[in-house]
């Protein structure tokens, strides 16, 4: 399985199929809210029918009982991957397993990880915007242990602290790491960034691209070039 997911941020069904058109091939795709919410979980059912694998991002954070619920109902649509905020607790991370298997009805259910603190944080927002003190790493770490304890498969970090997850909480918990960014490319809202070769000295398992695919002049070949990279 391919070890780039591709960010599938567009806001209608064409663009997505446009986009798709362009590979021979299945590849790992990552739905996230701007799409869901603009052609409903149909086309996540429309994309796996297309054979590509699919990581379903809508980060679910609420109470126990409610992210246990919808989790039951996502797992029904046969995606590869999902997630929820670590934020939400232990108890609610237990939860969405417990739907995700109910769901899944004996069958594999999907994988579940856990957003520890958003690409998009830096440390100084962390600290002074959420209130959180000390080091981004203290706070992630924190999170992704939590996780383990909870049952999740992994978690959603930045390529800076794939290495000292994998320590902390072994080898086999996943680390999805988006904020990846090529040597040319403009930051935007991302703050923990990096390319994906340090992604792979790293040792991340995954790697989470949008933009810098989707607005490469030749989307297909910018793929190729990262995923030559992760599997190098
Ligand atoms: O901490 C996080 C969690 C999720 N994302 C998502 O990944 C992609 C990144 O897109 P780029 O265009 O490569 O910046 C996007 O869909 C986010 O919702 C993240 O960036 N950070």
């Amino acid at each position: 399985m391919s070890k780039t997911i591709v960010a599938l941020d567009f806001s209608s069904e064409k663009e997505v199929l446009d986009f798709l058109k362009q590979f021979d091939h299945p590849i790992y795709v990552k739905i996230g809210m701007e799409l869901t919410y603009a052609c409903g979980l149909g086309i996540v059912e429309k994309v796996k029918a297309m054979g590509h694998h699919v990581f379903l991002d809508l980060k679910l954070h609420d109470i126990p009982n409610t992210v246990k619920g919808g989790m039951k109902n996502l797992a029904k649509l046969g995606v590869d991957m999902t997630n929820v905020h670590c934020s939400g607790g232990i108890a609610m991370m237990k939860a969405a397993i417990e739907g995700l298997e109910e769901g899944a009805k004996g069958k594999k259910r999907p994988l579940c990880i856990g957003v520890t603190q958003l690409t998009s944080t830096s440390k100084e927002a962390m600290n002074e915007e959420l209130g959180i003190p000390g080091d981004v790493l203290d706070c992630v770490l924190h999170y992704a242990k939590n996780a383990k304890e909870a049952g999740l498969d992994g978690v959603v970090c930045s390529v800076h602290e794939a290495r000292a997850i994998h320590e902390a909480c072994g080898e086999d918990f996943l680390t999805v790491t988006p904020g990846i960014r090529l040597a040319s490319d403009s930051v935007d809202d991302q703050k923990r960034v990096a390319t994906p070769s340090l992604a792979k000295e790293e040792g991340c398992d995954y790697i989470v691209v949008g933009r810098s695919i989707t607005k490469s002049a030749d989307p297909e070949a910018t793929y190729t070039q990262i995923e030559e990279i992760m599997e190098g």
